[in-house]
């Protein structure tokens, strides 16, 4: 079998995490694992972990290492013949030691992105909630406006993603993702890609995974929903 591949990619809220590993999951067969999504459907399946995550989601906060870790490790630990790559986790330092001693990343992506072009895109976020797709008016818009393309739905805008939340988030990821971002500099697998287009920064990312993950690994694998 193909050596496994495991990758990060971290950025503030807005840079293009969900729509760049959506990219990465599409070209090279790697299964795009979010945070966020595997909260909701724990929230949504009632687990324990699950109801005890949405009380924080709903003031607001981050939900705490001890029950992130809970919800995330085991399931890594299950998917030991798929290569991944994880979207919002680790958010903290002590995500990054705890996922540390569960596996050995191969790399990670890092988004820099300018506070401006967040401000803009996620004020012309639109949001399919039950789904978790994502449009934005100028750059990737729904077929009919306001509506999910798939379901037909209404789309819904955060409160989250409005300019005031914003500085208040943005300041948040920026302590938090120091320290995680020197321990990945420190293990040599750091890749920080800068820019105000996706499209102009998807070629790069391209490129260096293209010459990262052995195109065997780009066929053996398949994607699957998240346990
Ligand atoms: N105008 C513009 N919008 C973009 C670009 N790249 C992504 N977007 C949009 O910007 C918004 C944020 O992108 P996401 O992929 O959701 O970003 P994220 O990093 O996953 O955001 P969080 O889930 O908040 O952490 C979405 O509405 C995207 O459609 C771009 O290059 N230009
Ligand atoms: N790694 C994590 N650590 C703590 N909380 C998390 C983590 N990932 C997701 N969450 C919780 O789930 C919520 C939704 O996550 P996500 O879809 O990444 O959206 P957002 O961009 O709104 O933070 C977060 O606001 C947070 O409360």
């Amino acid at each position: 079998m193909a050596k496994l591949f495991r990758a990060v990619i971290m950025g503030p809220p807005g840079s293009g995490k969900g729509t760049i590993s959506e990219r990465i999951a599409q070209r090279f067969g790697l299964t795009h694992l979010s945070s966020g999504d595997f909260v909701r459907e724990n929230i949504a399946a009632n687990t324990d972990a699950g109801v005890l995550a949405k009380t924080y989601i709903e003031r607001g906060l981050l939900v705490p290492d001890h029950v992130m870790t809970r919800l995330l490790l085991p399931r890594l630990e299950e998917m030991t013949r798929h290569s991944w790559l994880m979207d919002g986790f680790p958010r903290t330092l002590a995500q990054a030691k705890a996922l540390n001693s569960t596996c050995d990343l191969d790399l990670v992506i890092s988004l820099n992105i300018p506070y401006e072009t967040l401000k803009d895109r996620l004020s012309d976020r639109w949001i399919h909630p039950a789904s978790g797709r994502v449009y934005n008016m100028g750059f990737n818009p729904p077929r009919v406006q306001g509506r999910d393309d798939i379901s037909g739905e209404p789309l819904i805008h955060h409160d989250d993603d409005k300019p005031e939340a914003l500085v208040a988030r943005l300041r948040q990821y920026k302590d938090l993702a120091k320290p995680i971002i020197n321990l990945y500099k420190s293990k040599g697998i750091l890749h920080t890609f800068s820019g105000t287009d996706t499209d102009r920064i998807w070629p790069y990312i391209n490129s260096l995974l293209s010459t990262k993950i052995p195109s065997t690994s780009q066929t053996d694998t398949q994607r699957i929903p998240m346990p």
